[in-house]
């Protein structure tokens, strides 16, 4: 890894701050004051119950109102140590005897990361705070002694030298803490450099981003009123209405409450332009949950003509209603249904757009969710090209002649990707790669080719793709 590369990086990470929304599985860590503990204890809940690390620390955070030096502590100790866990891993293995309980094994990574990574801590403080940890939570004092054992010989003896890894892809594997399969596939769809760049991204935490709400306000107001509320916000250089959070939470901003922003990826602002909406059409949104696209169309159709959203889940609906209704947006119209289905609730060739936003397997916003990178398996990707290829079938079918259709994903992934836009191209000689001429300046490739795939090292999004096709005579 460039130590060039990482210190930039690791000075927008001091820069920008991580975010999450509402926990599903696992508990809030219990808490005493002790960030290393309940770091620990979310780490935990993640390895065990699969919990979403975003969610979690969120949840966390929220319930025992966390105050903002304990919340950076603890949102950079959860996400460093969850990101490199097969690097610290790699570091450990020399050292560690015999079989270590899985909370030891948390403990050891999490005091070894901020040995390596942070210089704000002590190398002692982290090992003391470990043995102290350690007695508290062990039933016996051989435990405090392993860990402290473990620890200091590293400080003592250092650590593996990770570039004499003979292979690349074992090599690129530990040093971003990718697995090995994960990294393979990369370079064999995208090269070394490219694999190595992403990789080595997936370990910053996102940028925050809003959008203006082009019914409200233009992009400047939009700026000018998060300034005058003490945000530390710019311009977006890549999306006219993105601007970029460089300090503060804009959810609790009143712009967002006015309905004035929305809490969105930069990436996830292309498939607007992509669908070529105008005003009065009939349009739908066939996955829509939780409406952060649906909205954007609204927006762009100026909230004047029809904007149907459906969602395979329930629970999932409200969510897109609440954003509606916060952003004064009143052309949507939410309704549960499996996309597949769709040909048998709505008329055929009826819609002028249709977005297909299709479930993915996400490993563009790593970042965001690191735990997604030891999760998912090889033989993921071909039951979601299976699944985002009938939906693309059904969306087809509603489709006028003329009329276009725009399929994005959050994933980088040829199968997924370009693989499925190839199997859905091969059925349908009638429909074309449609360029998006009306897209911003900056993706050239889609508005040359109606067809891209951003990485988050490009312009600092989520790992996103978008293809926008037309139905042709
Ligand atoms: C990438 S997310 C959509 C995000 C959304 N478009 C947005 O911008 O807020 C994919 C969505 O597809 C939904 N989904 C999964 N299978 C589906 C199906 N068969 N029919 C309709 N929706 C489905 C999921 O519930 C999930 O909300």
């Amino acid at each position: 890894m460039s130590k060039a590369k990482t210190e930039k990086k690791r000075a927008r990470q001091a820069a920008n701050g991580n975010k999450g929304a509402q926990a599903k599985k696992g508990k809030p860590a219990i808490w005493d004051g002790n960030v290393r503990d309940a770091a620990l204890t979310i780490l935990l809940a993640v390895d065990q119950n699969q919990a979403y690390s975003n969610l979690l620390l969120h949840q966390t955070i929220e319930k025992y109102k966390i105050d903002a030096k304990d919340r950076g502590l603890l949102t950079e100790l959860t996400y460093g140590t969850l990101q490199y866990k097969m690097t610290l891993d790699y570091y450990l293995e020399p050292y560690v005897r015999g079989k270590l309980d899985d909370w030891v094994r948390w403990l050891l990574r999490l005091s070894l990361y901020q040995i390596v990574y942070l210089d704000k801590i002590p190398d002692h403080a982290a090992v003391n705070e470990a043995v102290e940890i350690a007695k508290h939570r062990a039933r016996h004092r051989g435990v405090s002694a392993t860990v402290n054992g473990i620890l200091r010989s590293i400080l003592r003896e250092g650590v593996q030298d990770t570039t004499k890894i003979e292979d690349v892809a074992t090599r690129i594997s530990i040093e971003t803490s990718h697995p090995e399969w994960l990294v393979r596939r990369y370079i064999d769809a995208f090269g070394v450099e490219k694999t190595e760049d992403l990789l080595i991204e997936n370990n910053f935490p996102p940028l925050q981003t809003v959008r203006v709400n082009a019914t409200k306000a233009d992009t400047t107001k939009g700026l000018e009123t998060l300034w005058e509320e003490k945000y530390a916000v710019r311009r977006s250089q890549t999306i006219p209405e993105c601007l970029h959070i460089v300090e503060g939470q804009p959810a609790k901003s009143q712009a967002f409450k006015d309905g004035v922003i929305t809490i969105q990826d930069e990436s996830s602002m292309i498939p607007a332009y992509a669908l070529d909406v105008k005003p009065g059409m009939r349009v739908y949104d066939m996955c829509s949950a939780p409406g952060g696209k649906t909205t954007h169309i609204a927006e762009k159709m100026n909230n004047e003509g029809e904007l149907i959203a459906t969602d395979l889940h329930q629970h999932k609906m409200k969510l897109i209603q609440q954003n509606a209704d916060r952003l004064g947006l009143s052309i949507i119209q939410t309704q549960v249904m499996d996309g597949r289905k769709a040909t048998e609730a709505f008329e055929k060739e009826s819609f002028d757009r249709i977005l297909v936003d299709a479930p993915c397997s996400g490993l563009g916003v790593i970042r965001r969710k690191p735990d997604i990178k030891y999760t998912k398996s090889e033989a993921d990707f071909a039951s979601l090209h299976a699944i985002q290829l009938d939906l693309l079938e059904s969306a087809y079918e509603l489709l006028k002649v003329g009329g276009k259709m725009v399929y994005s994903t959050c994933t980088i992934d040829k199968l997924e990707n370009n693989g499925t836009v190839e199997a859905f191209l091969e059925k349908h000689p009638d429909l074309v790669l449609a360029p998006v001429v009306n897209a911003p300046e900056a993706l050239t490739e889609l508005r040359e080719t109606g067809m891209m795939q951003v990485f988050p090292q490009d312009f600092n999004s989520d790992g996103f793709f978008v293809a926008a096709f037309e139905k042709k005579a």
